[in-house]
């Protein structure tokens, strides 16, 4: 259920110290004055510049304002996000952000360590991921919900606003009398996000006055769906690649069903080449499984060509 900021913040207990990532923008300066105020002395930011926005000079500033008028230790990092080989620049902005991420916790001299960072997804934020998923066909890891918690590199990772509507931050920033940045770039409809924000979410509002939590319920399924999904992937792995190796032996992989086959191969693809097959291309490599009858052959994999070939004695499968 959908829930105000104070109420979210109540059921909101992470290890301390926590750092709040930071971008000026609305969401995260509500998290890091709430996350301020509730733990006294035991929070910093840590704020990543992209330099992607001409805007970005202004994040900085407001965060080192914002920072500063709390008597919270700021943390800044540059960052090179430039977008390599087929990914978007969301994708690259994101993963140099987890990088910096636990760059600053290693580098921060709070005692003791950092335990937990949080950042401030909220629940428009889940809806609009979903519905970006499957306008771009998405299979269930896209269609599946963000996690309100996970670890990574050691540290736990949070999203306390999962359950607050963005509409719920700004009037909570409002009565705090907060300013914020207002990122440019949120309402530039040639983003797909934007439009999906700016015309979808405003009709499901009136047709489906609890969308939010719906949607968020179905995106929670799929995530379970996929977590034993990858749980049966695990498995099959040992199975097909019991010496070690990271090719999987086809002869092994044409014991499973074809259905755990795909299962494995998509997501093997994704952990070893962060590839994200389309169903033609998955359907391919299987049927080029299928038809392989040479003994001790493994699947290779080459990315970037665009298409499926045998190669030699084994099989190799390329990706666009
Ligand atoms: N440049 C950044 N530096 C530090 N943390 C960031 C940065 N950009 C995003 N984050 C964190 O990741 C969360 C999700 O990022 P996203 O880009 O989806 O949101 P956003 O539109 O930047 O949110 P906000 O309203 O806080 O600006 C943010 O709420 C914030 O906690």
């Amino acid at each position: 259920m959908t829930q105000s900021l104070d109420a979210a913040m109540r059921g909101f207990q992470p290890a301390l110290p926590l750092a709040v990532g930071l971008s000026g923008g609305a969401d995260s300066t509500a998290l890091l004055l709430a996350c301020a105020r509730q733990w006294p002395g035991q929070v910093v930011a840590f704020h990543v510049n992209h330099g992607l926005q001409a805007a970005a000079a202004t994040f900085e500033q407001h965060c080192q304002a914002l920072c500063a008028g709390l008597n919270v230790p700021l943390h800044i990092q540059k960052v090179d996000a430039s977008a390599r080989d087929g990914q978007s620049p969301e994708d690259a902005a994101r993963i140099a952000r987890y990088k910096a991420f636990s760059a600053l916790a290693r580098m921060e001299t709070a005692q003791p360590a950092i335990q937990s960072i949080a950042i401030a997804q909220h629940a428009d934020d889940q809806v609009e991921t979903l519905l970006l998923a499957l306008s771009r066909g998405a299979g269930l890891a896209g269609l599946s919900a963000m996690p309100a918690r996970w670890q990574r590199d050691g540290i736990d990772y949070h999203r306390p606003l999962l359950a607050v509507s963005a509409a719920d931050i700004r009037l909570w920033l409002a009565e705090q009398g907060a300013t914020f940045v207002d990122d440019p770039t949120n309402t530039d409809e040639n983003f797909t996000r934007n439009r999906i924000r700016a015309r979808l979410l405003p009709a499901l509002q009136a047709a489906f006055p609890q969308f939010r939590d719906t949607f968020a319920r179905s995106a929670s399924h799929a995530a379970q769906a996929q977590a034993l999904l990858d749980e049966v992937a695990q498995q099959d792995w040992s199975g097909v690649c019991a010496d070690g190796d990271s090719q999987p032996r086809i002869k092994q992989v044409q014991l499973l069903s074809r259905a755990r086959q795909a299962n494995l191969l998509r997501h093997w693809l994704k952990l070893t080449y962060q590839v994200i097959p389309s169903t033609a291309q998955l359907e391919e490599l299987l049927d080029q499984v299928a038809a392989c009858t040479t003994r001790g052959h493994r699947i290779h994999i080459k990315v970037g060509q665009g298409f499926v070939q045998r190669n030699g004695p084994g099989l190799a499968w390329y990706n666009p």
